[in-house]
C-alpha cells in the first residue's frame, strides 16, 4: 500500500498551491465574518476531510461561535462514492441554531445534501455551508454551498484534508492524481 501511495504522490499534479489555498481560506473567512457576525453560529466540521479546512478557517473567524463535528462517509477507501454511512452525530443540540457546515470538497454533492437535510431535521433555523473546493461536473448536483473557496476541474484530488485511500490528507497543497 505504501508503495502505491508514494507513487501516486510523486506522479500527482499540483493544482492549487499552499499560497493559493491559504488566500482562498482568508477570503472565505472575510465573507463568513460579514454574513454570520451576529448569528452565534454552530460550526459543524464534516470529518475526516473537513478537519484541515475547519482548523485553518476557524482561526480567521472573529465572531462568537461553537464547534462540533459530524461524520458522514461514502468514499471509504475508494475513489468513487457509494452509500452514505453515518459514523458520528453532533452532541450539541441544533434546535434553533444557525449552523455552518464545513467540508473539504463538494464533488457530487451527495454528502453535503445529506448533512444539510440532517441539520434541518434536527431543527436548525438556518443552514449555511462552506467548502474549501468544489469540482465542476457536467451533471447537475443535488445541492450547492453558500461559501466556496476554489472551483476546480473534475479530477481525483488529495491534500488539505482530502485523501487518496485514507492517505495524503496532510499534503500541503491540492493535488490531482495523474
Ligand atoms: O460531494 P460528494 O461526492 O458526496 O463527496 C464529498 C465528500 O466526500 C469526502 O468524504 P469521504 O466520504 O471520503 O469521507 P472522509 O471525510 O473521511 O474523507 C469529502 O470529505 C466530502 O465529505
Ligand atoms: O476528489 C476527491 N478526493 C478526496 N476525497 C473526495 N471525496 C469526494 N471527492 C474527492
Amino acid at each position: 500500500m505504501l508503495t502505491e501511495i508514494k507513487t501516486v504522490q510523486t506522479q500527482a499534479n499540483l493544482l492549487h498551491s499552499q499560497q493559493e489555498v491559504e488566500a482562498a481560506i482568508t477570503k472565505l473567512a472575510e465573507q463568513i465574518n460579514q454574513a454570520l457576525a451576529d448569528k452565534n453560529p454552530l460550526l459543524l466540521c464534516v470529518i475526516n476531510g473537513g478537519i484541515v479546512f475547519a482548523g485553518q478557517l476557524l482561526t480567521r473567524l472573529t465572531m462568537p461561535l461553537n464547534l462540533d463535528s459530524i461524520q458522514a462517509t461514502r468514499y471509504r477507501n475508494q475513489t468513487s462514492g457509494g452509500q452514505i454511512e453515518w459514523l458520528l452525530t453532533p452532541k450539541t443540540p441544533l434546535l434553533n441554531r444557525t449552523v455552518l457546515i464545513l467540508d473539504d470538497v463538494l464533488d457530487e454533492g451527495v454528502t453535503l445534501a445529506a448533512v444539510q437535510a440532517y441539520c434541518r431535521e434536527q431543527g436548525a433555523c438556518e443552514v449555511y455551508s462552506a467548502v474549501l473546493i468544489e469540482k465542476l461536473l457536467p451533471e447537475p448536483k443535488p445541492t450547492s454551498a453558500d461559501f466556496i473557496g476554489i472551483v476546480t476541474e473534475n479530477r481525483y484530488l488529495f491534500g488539505y484534508g482530502m485523501d487518496y485511500k485514507s492517505y495524503l490528507r496532510n499534503a500541503n497543497g491540492i493535488y490531482a492524481c495523474s
